[in-house]
């Protein structure tokens, strides 16, 4: 089951403090989309909001096209994972795990702890119940520990267990709050890519906020980049990588960061940019890819100090800066450069076909001319 999600102008605020601005976005059947942005830029507010845990002051949600502002959270068919795995610490994990399920099939007295059992007619119930769980905790690889209590697992399989908590209702739409932050580095990207394989099996529209640009590149169909309450920005992510509309998208994805120059300081660098840059100064943002340590005839050459060098093993991270003081960094295959070269000058060479051009508001100006490189990004 999937479905699709419509935000239509959803605005928030707090006493006099507004965090969301006239958000829209569309989100279809079973797309993987994340909210990423800036801690406090309002990405679990919208969240919340979808999820019927919060009221906007102004906007409409709806799900397949018919609007579900009126109805609570429990009829919205949207399951929610937290970064807090919001587990009940007295129960087992089969009992965390069924809880939706009994919730919503058995009547009241039938979920009492101990007599609720003797509750009659729920036999069938029961052992469908008991099937679900089996099957959730299968899917997320936690089946053997459905009698433990959550305080007797690792964080990882804490987060599986509200995993399977959402799974076993078979929402149409699972949001996802940051479910990862808790964990560990290295458990992170195993959890990754383990969520995005169960987006791929269930098939159901995912909506998952991170503060996280890696998280939410490597993960999503689209991410929508948040900035002060609003959407500045929702691509795929090869898009917002290689065509950012907005310096501060341009800015917050990508590591290392893109590197920005005023236009003027780079002619005064090297006098061969004037052809290629508006008239009017602009700043020029480049990707580490668009710095070059080997001299090319078409790409003009910069004079820079090399700051530091990260050894990341098969390449190495070559940080630089400029004679204005504008630092960037280039990538270089391992042992190109040895460390002995850090703090001494060298060259490097910009290809213009890398530069993206902003105005002084951020937003970014049309340059055919020097464009090939983001399209091919
Ligand atoms: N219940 C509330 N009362 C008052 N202000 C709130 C409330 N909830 C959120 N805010 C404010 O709204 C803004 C957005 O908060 P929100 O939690 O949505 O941000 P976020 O992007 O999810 O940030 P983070 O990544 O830090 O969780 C913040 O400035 C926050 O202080």
């Amino acid at each position: 089951m999937t479905a699709a999600v419509q935000l239509r102008n959803i605005s928030k605020s707090f006493g006099e403090t507004q965090t969301l601005r006239d958000v829209s976005l569309a989100i279809r059947p079973g797309e993987f989309m994340s909210l990423v942005g800036p801690s406090g830029c309002g990405k679990s507010t919208l969240l919340r909001i979808l999820a019927g845990l919060a009221p906007q002051s102004g906007g409409t949600v709806s799900i397949d096209g018919t609007g579900i502002d009126h109805l609570p959270p429990s009829a919205r068919d949207i399951a929610m994972v937290f970064q807090s795995y919001a587990l009940y610490p007295h129960m087992t994990v089969r009992q965390n795990i069924g809880t939706p399920l009994r919730m919503r099939r058995l009547p009241a007295p039938a979920r009492l702890p101990g007599i609720g059992r003797l509750w009659p007619g729920q036999r069938s119930k029961r052992n469908g119940i008991d099937q679900a769980v089996i099957d959730a905790a299968r899917l997320v690889e936690i089946e053997p520990m459905l009698d433990r209590k959550p305080a007797a697992l690792s964080g990882g399989q804490r987060q599986r267990v509200a995993l399977a908590r959402a799974i076993v209702r078979h929402p149409r739409v699972f949001l996802m709050d940051e479910p990862l932050s808790n964990l560990d580095a290295r458990l992170r990207v195993t959890m990754r890519a383990e969520i995005a394989a169960l987006h791929r099996r269930l098939g159901a529209t995912f909506v998952y906020v991170t503060h996280d640009q890696v998280e939410a590149m490597t993960m999503s169909d689209r991410v929508a980049v948040m900035m002060d309450g609003e959407i500045v920005q929702c691509a795929t992510p090869t898009q917002l990588y290689g065509n950012p509309c907005d310096l501060r998208v341009a800015r917050f994805i990508g590591s290392p960061e893109i590197a920005t120059i005023s236009s003027d300081e780079l002619i005064s660098e090297n006098g061969g940019f004037a052809p290629v840059l508006p008239r009017d100064p602009v700043t020029v943002a480049f990707r580490p890819e668009a710095v070059l340590l080997n001299p090319a005839a078409d790409h003009l050459e910069v004079s820079a100090t090399l700051e530091r060098i990260e050894q990341l093993g098969p390449e190495l991270l070559v940080f630089l800066r400029l004679g204005s003081g504008t630092r960037l960094c280039a990538r270089a295959a391992a042992g190109r450069i040895p460390p002995s070269a850090e703090g001494q000058s060298l060259s490097v060479w910009l290809p213009a076909r890398g530069f993206m051009l902003f105005d002084a508001n951020g937003s970014r100006l049309d340059a055919p001319h020097i464009r090939e490189f983001a399209d091919a990004g």
